[in-house]
């Protein structure tokens, strides 16, 4: 008999992916009890100001590393995207289950496809990733914020808040939610270059328990956990938070063994400038770093500079 204890924000999201890993754990250790400890994050407590504004990093999720360091709970499931690149002294990833979708999708109000958005057609996001993408794809749009959980975006969208035509989210919370069917297109990839760790899991837990650890390494998935090891490698480097316009995207290349190939973006926040970068390689970190490499030498300093006093100063 093992007990353990999981810590979880209590957004449907966030509670539907919870127990979505403890099925998993029950299923292959059927000894195993877990109890869910909801925990109210600092931005779930902010929920009416633009991310951007609000700053920080890892503000979905330092309410719940303290939890584990403080032994309240032995594991927690993140949204990996919302995981800074660095993590604190004694806590690790103990797993990282099999990825979901990563794409960006467009829900329009008339399940209209993105690029026949009528011209200066309203779109709903709070991301500067996906906001200066969408614009350079299509220069007539109008971006305006938007902010809740998934379900209160889909809301505002039906009723028509701001003038919304259409919204962005991410795929992989809408498959996990059963929302899929509302999707109306997965924009692919490099139109807009989704965000260091989009559509995984992250399991955290304390890195001296090994028994937990044992547990949560049954759930792992070493393409995903590579793929995402090269795209926080390249988010650490660049020292991005989830205000700074930066899009990491890595995957195995079909029929090349072992092979993956990573695409980024980082742009300043009207997305007057955007730098791109894209290479292959056989090690994730190594890979993580090339990429970086190639976006300093074409001024991403400048650039994250910039976007940081701007930042700082609204
Ligand atoms: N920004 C919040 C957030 N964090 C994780 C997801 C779900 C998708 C994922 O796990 O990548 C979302 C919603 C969204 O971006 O649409």
């Amino acid at each position: 008999m093992n007990a353990l204890r999981v810590g979880t924000r209590q957004s449907q999201l966030a509670l539907t992916q919870t127990n979505w890993v403890c099925q998993q754990i029950q299923h292959i250790h059927n000894d195993v009890t877990i109890e869910t400890v909801k925990i109210v994050t600092k931005g779930d407590r902010i929920l009416d100001v633009a991310l951007s504004k609000v700053g920080g990093k890892g503000l979905f999720i330092k309410e719940i590393e303290q939890a584990l360091l403080d032994g309240t709970v032995d594991f927690a499931v993140h949204s990996m995207k919302d995981m800074p690149a660095e993590m604190p002294e004694g806590l690790m990833i103990g797993a990282v289950p099999v990825r979901e979708d990563v794409r960006d999708v467009v829900i329009a109000k008339d399940g209209c496809k993105f690029q026949d958005l009528p011209f200066g057609a309203v779109v709903g996001t709070s991301s500067l990733r996906r906001s200066i993408q969408l614009k350079a794809a299509r220069p007539d749009l109008r971006i305006v914020p938007l902010r809740g959980n998934i379900d209160t975006r889909l809301r505002k969208l039906r009723d028509g808040q701001e003038g919304l035509d259409a919204i962005v989210l991410a795929a992989a919370g809408l498959e996990r939610m059963g929302w899929a069917e509302q999707i109306t297109e997965r924009i692919p990839v490099d139109l807009c270059i989704p965000a260091a760790g989009q559509g995984a899991l992250a399991i955290q837990c304390r890195s001296d328990d090994r028994a937990t650890r044992e547990i949560l390494l049954a759930l792992n998935d070493a393409p995903t956990e590579k793929a995402v090891q090269a795209e926080r490698t390249f988010l650490g480097r660049l020292n991005g938070g989830c205000q700074i316009p930066i899009g990491a995207h890595a995957s195995f290349v079909p029929g090349e063994d072992g092979l993956l190939e990573m695409i980024a973006i980082v742009g300043d926040t009207t997305g007057a400038r955007i730098l791109r970068a894209k290479a292959t390689g056989t090690d994730p970190v190594q890979l993580g770093h090339t990429v970086a490499d190639q976006l300093f030498a074409q001024g991403a300093k400048e650039i994250l500079a910039s976007v940081r006093e701007e930042l700082n100063r609204s």
